[in-house]
């Protein structure tokens, strides 16, 4: 079967699906990640009806970081039989100020993407990585990125500036925005499951190891919580989210720190698990006993609640409220405990959806309604590249 191979590296996991091609459609045949990276890595993948191709604890020695994640799971695609490969489509985290869609892969873009790895150092390497990987063994195929900044570029330039002089900003020094695939995607998606608020003032919540949220009005996103780069906004699993700047000034001055010891810092030792002293994995500390685990989860409901009344600001109220990503999905504690903070946006939780993960959460008749969608950036990829290469 003619398919296109999807990679999304993101902070904490990589998720790769394949998806056929028929009749100028899509069809998914396998879905799977390597999540835990870092912490508990685990390979999980299944077919087309869901049904387990493999499900294993992989060895956190071998298995330590999204290079070695790659490796993993490209051992484990190489073992998937009848594929025939016409296109690859890559989640690139960066498209910097020129790329405001997605783009065919060439070198000279490979060369551009590389020179943003020090705006996404998290990232971007990893975006890259099996780019060139696949240059190598597969030169034939083309390849496809698709940005996470894309979807946030257009909007005015009063919102996306930071208060520096203006040829900062002509220098690429802006906010820019990230997991714009994912919302993207959900933005389609509330136009098939919840069409009546699909072009509303909506707020999705993409709250995974990386967080952000993002203000949208008619599906298109008019602010969002990360900026120049993607450490700002909400606390997330390893990075602070926002930081008064003279941290930083006195970080350099009077702690001594390099330029690269904070930026260690900021992008692998804060967050959930700076906080906490215990995981940058949200599962670990809800089941933690220890004072630090719920201490790094108030911080991080009280942080949300602060950004979601920001967003709300920026649309002029709210009409629906949407959970995604690895915590939105799973963690009902979380979701109520943000709910809650909404409550005087109107937003009113069912607490027994809830708790079942329904895909709507809020009571009948509450003036915010409240959405679980999982996101699915591997498929917005793939559409883009089928689209690009009309394959
Ligand atoms: N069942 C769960 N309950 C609570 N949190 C979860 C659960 N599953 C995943 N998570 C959180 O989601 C994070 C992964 O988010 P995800 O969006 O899948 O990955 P990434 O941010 O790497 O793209 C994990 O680090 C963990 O904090
Ligand atoms: C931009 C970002 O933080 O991505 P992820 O959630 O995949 O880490
Ligand atoms: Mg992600």
């Amino acid at each position: 079967m003619e398919a296109v191979l999807v990679v999304n590296a993101g902070s904490s996991s990589l998720k790769f699906q394949i998806f056929g091609i028929a009749g100028g459609g899509l069809q998914r045949q396998v879905r799977g990640k390597i999540d835990g990276i870092g912490t508990h890595p685990h390979l999980k993948a299944s077919n087309a009806d869901g049904t387990d191709l493999v499900d294993r604890a992989l060895d956190s020695s071998t298995v330590r970081d999204l290079p070695t994640a790659i490796a993993e799971a490209r051992n484990w695609l190489g073992g998937v039989d009848g594929i025939e490969l016409r296109a690859i489509g890559h989640r690139v985290v960066h498209g910097g100020p020129d790329y405001v869609r997605p783009v065919l892969i060439d070198a000279a873009v490979l060369e551009r993407l590389a020179s943003y790895q020090h705006l996404a150092p998290l990232h971007q390497p990893n975006n890259l990585a099996p780019i060139r990987l696949a240059m190598d063994i597969n030169p034939d195929v083309p390849q496809v990125a698709c940005f996470d900044t894309a979807f946030h570029r257009g909007r005015a330039e009063h919102t996306d500036c930071y208060a520096l002089p203006h040829a900062f900003y002509e220098d690429g020094i802006r906010r820019y925005g990230f997991h714009g695939l994912s919302y993207e995607y959900i933005a389609e998606r509330l136009r098939e499951v919840a069409p009546d608020i699909a072009g509303g003032r909506v707020i999705v919540a993409h709250l995974g190891s990386g967080v952000s949220m993002c203000a949208l009005k008619d599906g298109r996103s008019v602010e969002t919580t990360m900026g120049f780069t993607a450490l700002d906004g909400l606390p997330m699993g390893t990075r602070p989210g926002q930081l008064d700047p003279g941290v930083i000034l006195y970080l350099l001055t009077h702690h001594g720190m390099s330029a690269q010891e904070i930026s260690d810092l900021l992008y692998h030792d804060a967050g959930l698990k700076g906080l906490s002293g215990i995981s940058n994995d949200m599962r670990e500390l809800s089941a933690s006993e220890d004072p630090r685990a719920s201490f790094a989860i108030d911080h991080f409901v009280h942080r949300c609640s602060l950004h979601a009344g920001m967003l709300a600001a920026a649309l002029g109220g709210l009409d629906a409220f949407v959970f995604t990503a690895g915590i939105g999905e799973n963690s009902a504690t979380v979701r109520a405990r943000i709910a809650e903070r909404l409550d005087w946006l109107g937003a009113e939780l069912d607490a027994k959806a809830n708790d079942t993960g329904a895909p709507v959460v809020s009571r009948a008749g509450s003036r915010v309604s409240l959405h679980v969608i999982p996101t699915d950036e591997e498929l917005m990829i793939a559409r883009h590249t089928l689209a690009l290469l009309r394959v």
